[in-house]
């Protein structure tokens, strides 16, 4: 293929209810989408950057702009490329794994596209749908957080994860356990806690959860290594698994027992693929994890969720979990479970009208 250029499209989609981590509260989601032109199809990438660098580096505007200078006149300087000549192209800039990987995402739709082959089938999906857990915010009250739970337990969801920071952790916790018994659950810090509350997260040990994930900076590895040695509760990590290698190292450190696999973070859906292979391989399990994407980026995260290696639910939620209207057709829980998509290349697209709708901004590269 030859890779004619991208539009990018700045969206922006607010959230059904604000949504609360330790890194601060979201009350809408702004989004970058990538439509990539080539001589033979069109392709979609969603691009997983939020507006401000509070969950890793990079942010929306810095994406556009290493877009914009960078990746995209690299790729369409080529001759020919297909997705598996994207990485190596981009390999000498440093970094920017999310703009990386909405790049990456686009040529691969467009290739799939052109080949008449799903995304599922080309990652090695061996299931047909995904069982889905949800991600819950910080709450007001724990029986706003009860509420909500209840909630999402009533629409089918098979799995709780609670968001945690200093000062909400236990109790939130301990009131889902006694209300709701054994429903599996896991908590989620992004970061926020130090080596130096080991022993405040071993109060956690009581209540069977399946992971505690990310509870240190993303870059202490060897504080993660120290405290998976006194919780009994399995370490998981999120923002410190940037690629397969850091998963080979981050494992073989004894730094977590579990991945969460986020193609955004790691640089596109071909790594994600590696991470889930080095974590299959180490016998660690692996989840597909969110980051409040669109029907684009969702319809390609159930893809990689339907991989033998993800064996735990993943933050894979129907479209109404974060948006009243999806920009695709919306994504619907059936049985707690999601459809795999079984079109060509992610098997969705943006529905022109409603795109419209949520497009604040658009410019064309080439
Ligand atoms: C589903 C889930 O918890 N995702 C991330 C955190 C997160 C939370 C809020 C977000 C808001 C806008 C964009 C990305 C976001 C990512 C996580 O697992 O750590
Ligand atoms: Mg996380």
């Amino acid at each position: 293929m030859k890779l004619t250029g991208v539009e990018l499209r700045w969206i922006r989609m607010p959230l059904v209810a604000p949504f609360r981590t330790s890194f601060g509260t979201q009350e809408a989601r702004e989004v970058l989408l990538l439509r990539a032109v080539t001589d033979e199809e069109e392709g979609w990438g969603e691009c997983v950057a939020m507006s401000d660098p509070v969950y890793s580096p990079e942010y929306l505007e810095g994406c556009a702009d290493v877009l914009r200078r960078f990746f995209v006149p690299t790729l369409t300087a080529l001759d020919r490329l297909d997705a598996t000549t994207v990485a190596p192209a981009l390999r000498r800039f440093h970094g920017h794994p999310m703009a990386k990987g909405a790049l990456e995402m686009a040529v691969l739709d467009a290739e799939l596209r052109a080949r008449g082959v799903p995304l599922a089938r080309e990652l090695g999906a061996e299931h047909e749908d995904v069982p889905c857990g949800v991600s819950v915010g910080i709450m007001d009250s724990i029986d706003a957080l009860l509420d909500a739970v209840d909630g999402y337990l009533a629409a089918g969801y098979v799995r709780i994860k609670l968001k945690i920071e200093p000062g909400w952790d236990v109790e939130p916790v301990r009131a889902v356990r006694e209300r709701f018994g054994d429903v599996l659950l896991q908590v989620d810090a992004n970061t926020a806690y130090t080596l130096g509350d080991a022993r405040h997260l071993a109060r956690l040990d009581p209540f069977d959860l399946l992971l505690i994930e990310q509870p240190l900076p993303e870059d202490d590895l060897l504080g993660h290594v120290e405290l998976a040695k006194v919780l009994a509760t399995p370490v998981c990590l999120d923002e410190s698994i940037t690629s397969a290698r850091s998963a080979a190292a981050a494992i073989t450190l004894g730094a977590c027992q579990i991945v969460n696999i986020k193609p955004g973070r790691v640089g596109g859906y071909l790594e994600a693929r590696r991470v889930h292979d080095v974590c299959a391989a180490h016998g660690v399990p692996a989840w597909c994890g969110g980051m409040l994407e669109t029907g684009l980026g969702r319809a390609a995260n159930v893809a990689l969720a339907a991989l033998p290696g993800c064996t735990l639910p993943g933050d894979t939620s129907a479209s109404d979990r974060y948006y009243s209207t999806d920009i695709t057709e919306p994504f619907v829980l059936q049985d707690g479970r999601l459809p795999v998509p079984t079109g060509p290349g992610l098997g969705v697209r943006p529905i022109h009208h409603l795109l419209a709708e949520v497009t604040t901004s658009t410019e064309w590269l080439s």
